[in-house]
């Protein structure tokens, strides 16, 4: 199997704090893998440091684009997006007052070319690039069974769709990677078993590789091929769903609790 994304040896210190403490994490192309741990276990840290939105205090971030080794540590997130790496967000992040077309079309954004002047001009290679954009965009909310809301204003959306779209957004951005945080927070038991059918068939058919942090153990364990846990910044196990069940280190600090409910 090949690496797609290799985290060694991760720090973030917050003062004091070690929100991650020697972490490594493989993610494996064409895996469906879990982030999981108690509450406050370094899961959105973890994220942000790998998306550039903090620095890790020590450690290496490496992608491998076309097979090549290349570190990615202290890039700006707009630049890790650029590199194929994209995320939702544990709370909704939508443009409310925009269309569900407009928000996917902004993610379209980091891969656009034309620049300022462009979009002053109009000028012939603006407007395919427009078009291109809003076909793109439209196609990708098929894909996601999201065309019927296409002119709607994101804030009208329920609450599942709303979810969704933020993972239309993240599509719009060609990852080769895709980090969803919490991606079934708050759903119904019908918008959850609709997001495991769309996570497999983005990772079937668009070629997309899946890291997901998830309170749900059931969604975590009917789609993981892999599931890393962390527990106060440290990883204490990683494995297929049926290790993971019957660690006991796993079900001491987390599986054991209330929140467990596979
Ligand atoms: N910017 C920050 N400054 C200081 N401490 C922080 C910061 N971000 C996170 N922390 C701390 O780091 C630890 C890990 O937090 P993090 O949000 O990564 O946990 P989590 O596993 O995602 O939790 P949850 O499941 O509740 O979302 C917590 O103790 C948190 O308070």
């Amino acid at each position: 199997m090949k690496p797609i994304l290799e985290v060694k040896n991760m720090t973030m210190a917050f003062g004091g704090l070690r929100a991650l403490d020697s972490l490594d994490i493989c993610i494996h192309a064409g895996q469906i893998a879990a982030l999981i741990g108690p509450n406050g276990a370094g899961k959105t840290t973890f994220f942000n440091c790998i998306t550039g939105i903090y620095k890790p205090t020590k450690g290496d971030i490496l992608i491998f684009p076309k097979g090549k080794q290349e570190r990615i540590n202290g890039l700006k997130p707009n630049i890790v997006t650029k590199k194929g790496l994209a995320r939702t967000f544990q709370n909704i992040r939508l443009f409310e007052s925009m269309t569900v077309l407009e928000n996917v079309m902004i993610g379209c954004h980091p891969i656009t070319k034309t620049g300022v002047l462009g979009a002053i001009f109009r000028g012939k290679a603006t407007k395919a690039e427009e078009k291109f954009i809003v076909e793109k965009a439209y196609s990708i909310l098929e894909k996601i069974g999201l065309e019927m809301y296409v002119n709607e204003l994101a804030t009208n959306l329920p609450y599942g769709a709303q979810r969704r779209l933020e993972i239309a957004r993240a599509m719009a951005t060609n990852p080769f990677l895709l980090l969803l945080d919490e991606p079934a927070a708050g759903m119904n038991p019908q918008e959850t078993k609709s997001l495991d059918d769309l996570i497999i068939k983005l990772r079937d058919e668009e070629n997309v590789s899946i890291l997901l942090i998830e309170h749900d153990m059931k969604l975590v364990m009917s789609l993981s091929d892999n599931i890393h846990v962390v527990d106060y910044g440290k990883k204490i196990a990683e494995g297929t769903p049926e290790e993971i069940k019957s660690n006991p280190e796993v079900i001491k600090a987390y599986l054991g609790d209330e929140s467990y409910n596979a």
